[in-house]
């Protein structure tokens, strides 16, 4: 059946892993130092603050080394995705930062738009980072936010590994039954979890992504460009 809703995921998929890892990640470190000595106590970031753990939220010198830790393990803790996102704000803001989407992305956002099919971003990125990223991208248009139905993370839906997730995703759109939404993840996890949910989900293989067995590429449809899904598939 065609799908009429589109669940993306980011890193991996519209995007590559290099702009996360090699760009995201340090701005937000380099953005850490200062940000902390100007606002440790005030109110717009005390919420980042307290939202970690509190043997990291008492200094400052405790929070940063656990900032740093959690980003060089890649640790998708909600409480650093909050506070990431509200770190790269201002680059975003300001140009320094512009996501690079993958060439079939924005043109397919608009057809998919144009056919009333229906995209939704499923991300471990917080949601304010996830808005962030698709108001600025390097796209035609650059914001690609008013063709966007809505948005999940970890927080709002729960993790990307449990069925669970997709089925709450699901719940908020009670017009599509599970089986008119289609996942696209770089991630074999995630991609199973959303089938056992009852969607359809297909891996997507772009340059830089983690290599995928040869048990995946069996069970699993794997696409390396949307343009590769026909019109009967969404
Ligand atoms: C949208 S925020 C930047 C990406 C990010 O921090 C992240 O963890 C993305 O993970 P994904 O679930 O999109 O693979
Ligand atoms: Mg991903």
């Amino acid at each position: 059946m065609p799908a009429k809703v589109v669940l993306l995921d980011i890193e991996g998929t519209v995007c590559p892993i290099s702009f996360v890892k090699d760009v995201l990640f340090p701005y937000a470190l380099e953005a850490l130092p200062d940000t902390l000595k100007a606002q440790w106590d005030s109110p717009q970031f005390s919420k980042y603050r307290d939202a970690f753990p509190p043997e990291y939220a008492a200094t400052q010198t405790a929070f940063t080394g656990h900032v740093e830790d959690l980003m060089r393990r890649d640790v998708k803790a909600p409480y650093l995705k909050s506070l990431q996102g509200y770190l790269w704000e201002r680059g975003y803001r300001t140009g320094e930062l512009k996501a690079p989407l993958f060439p079939d992305v924005a043109p397919k956002f608009a057809s998919w738009t144009a056919d009333k099919v229906q995209i939704v971003i499923y991300s471990s990125g917080s949601v304010p980072a996830q808005k962030l990223l698709f108001e600025h991208t390097n796209g035609e248009p650059a914001n690609l936010i008013p063709m966007i139905t809505d948005f999940f993370d970890t927080v709002n839906a729960g993790p990307k590994t449990e069925a669970s997730s997709y089925e709450k995703i699901v719940s908020q759109h009670p017009q599509y039954p599970a089986g008119e939404w289609l996942f696209l993840s770089d991630n074999v996890k995630e991609v199973e979890a959303a089938k056992r949910a009852g969607m359809q989900s297909y891996i997507v293989e772009r340059p830089g992504n983690a290599d995928l067995s040869e048990e995946s590429r069996r069970q699993h449809k794997v696409i390396k460009s949307f343009d590769e899904l026909a019109k009967t598939e969404h």
